[in-house]
């Protein structure tokens, strides 16, 4: 049930209530939310939070290996076919894959329901022996309805959410619940959603210009891309995917949330969707975001050919992000990047504030031609056969 702090009626606009008492305590910029199931997340390994730091628990065992281009996710009843075939959802080629379409619910109050009968995880989502999701959101001390809006962070929620605070709590509830019993998030990251995830995603949002188009690349299940078109109805948000359960319950989320005028889900990597293909032209949109995907340089490769020329990835990092940049800057120049900057987000609203590195696409490159060998005029190679006869 929802408390007064959450209800519409209680809040201003983004920006428009004082920020209240800094409650957010950790340092959640790049915590990602899935659940040790997760079978190829490519992961940001520069950063706190991902496989290469123990100490997150929430984390998939995931790499810092890019997704590859066809690789199966185990067999679940949403997947008809392990290829990846790059497509917006609804497309034909990727209907089978798509779930029934649920009726929008609407804002929902941020409490979380027992999980239905319906909500049975099925075993085929285990992954590597690993107990199904919902006996291990059971065996970890919080319940899902833990995940209920913690009342010191009710201040920070309302600035951050303004009159979209019940479609926040609804996909919280969505996170927590689904979300856990699909082993798309760690059962331990249900109580502090809003903490380490919500919160920090949706202070980007300060970043992002009026009416902008937005690609968020790796959305897994929905961060920062889904928060950031809860916060920002002004926004028109892509989610790339490649993933099709993760692409699966985006659908749903969106549909379920009543997002379907501003919000589509792309299944496919970032690399096919700035491709585009004979039937589908490029993507690109104004502001590319991503959240614990890749360390800047891969990011950057992927991304960057996404942005509209003169248009921003917006990337949320952590505490390493300084040396990040000191790292990569050359490679994102030869990318056709501009000077990597820094940025905090959420300032006096959230602590630690948010971490962004931002660049700008400021000149378009083509891509990287491997050498081969030269040609004569005629078209033959040099060298070649052809020259020996
Ligand atoms: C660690 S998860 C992070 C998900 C989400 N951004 C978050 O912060 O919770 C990384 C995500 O990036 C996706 N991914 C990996 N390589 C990708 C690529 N080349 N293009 C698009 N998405 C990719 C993975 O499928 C996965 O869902």
């Amino acid at each position: 049930m929802a408390s007064d702090d959450t209800t519409a009626s209680a809040v201003a606009g983004p920006g428009g209530t004082p920020p209240g008492p800094s409650a957010v305590r950790h340092d959640p910029a790049v915590d990602p939310v899935f659940s040790d199931g997760e079978p190829t997340a490519a992961a940001d390994t520069s950063v706190p939070g991902t496989p290469s730091t123990p100490a997150d628990p929430g984390f998939s065992a995931a790499s810092s290996e890019p997704v590859p281009p066809a690789r199966p996710e185990p067999a679940h009843p949403a997947d008809s076919s392990s290829e990846v075939t790059p497509a917006f959802s609804g497309e034909p080629p990727a209907a089978p894959a798509e779930p029934a379409p649920v009726a929008p619910v609407g804002a929902v109050e941020p409490v979380f329901a027992e999980p239905s009968a319906a909500d049975q995880p099925d075993p085929s989502l285990v992954d590597g022996g690993a107990p199904p999701a919902e006996q291990r959101a059971s065996e970890s001390s919080p319940s899902p309805a833990t995940a209920t809006l913690p009342p010191e962070l009710a201040d920070a929620a309302r600035t951050l959410f303004g009159d979209r605070l019940d479609l926040a709590a609804a996909y919280a509830e969505l996170l927590a619940t689904d979300g856990v019993v699909r082993g798309l998030i760690g059962a331990r990251e249900a109580p502090r959603i809003w903490e380490r995830h919500l919160l920090n995603c949706a202070a980007m949002a300060e970043r992002i210009p009026a009416d902008a188009s937005l690609l968020d690349v790796g959305s897994g299940a929905g961060l920062p891309g889904l928060v950031l078109a809860i916060a920002r109805p002004d926004l028109t948000v892509t989610l790339v995917e490649p993933l099709a359960r993760r692409t699966a319950f985006l659908v749903e989320a969106v549909q379920q949330l009543g997002l379907t005028a501003t919000v589509r889900v792309f299944r496919g990597r970032a690399e096919e969707a700035a491709a585009g293909t004979r039937d589908r032209a490029p993507l690109s949109a104004d502001i590319v975001t991503a959240r614990a995907v890749a360390a800047l340089d891969r990011l950057a490769a992927w991304c960057l050919p996404l942005v509209a020329p003169g248009g921003r990835l917006v990337a949320l990092k952590g505490a390493s992000a300084a040396e990040e940049i000191t790292e990569h800057a050359e490679a994102v120049a030869r990318l056709g990047g501009g000077e990597p900057e820094l940025h905090r987000c959420g300032v006096g609203v959230i602590d630690p504030p948010a971490t962004v590195i931002e660049v700008v696409r400021e000149r378009v490159v083509g891509p990287v031609r491997k050498k081969g060998p030269k040609r004569s005029r005629g078209g033959r190679r040099r060298g070649g056969p052809g020259r020996d006869r």
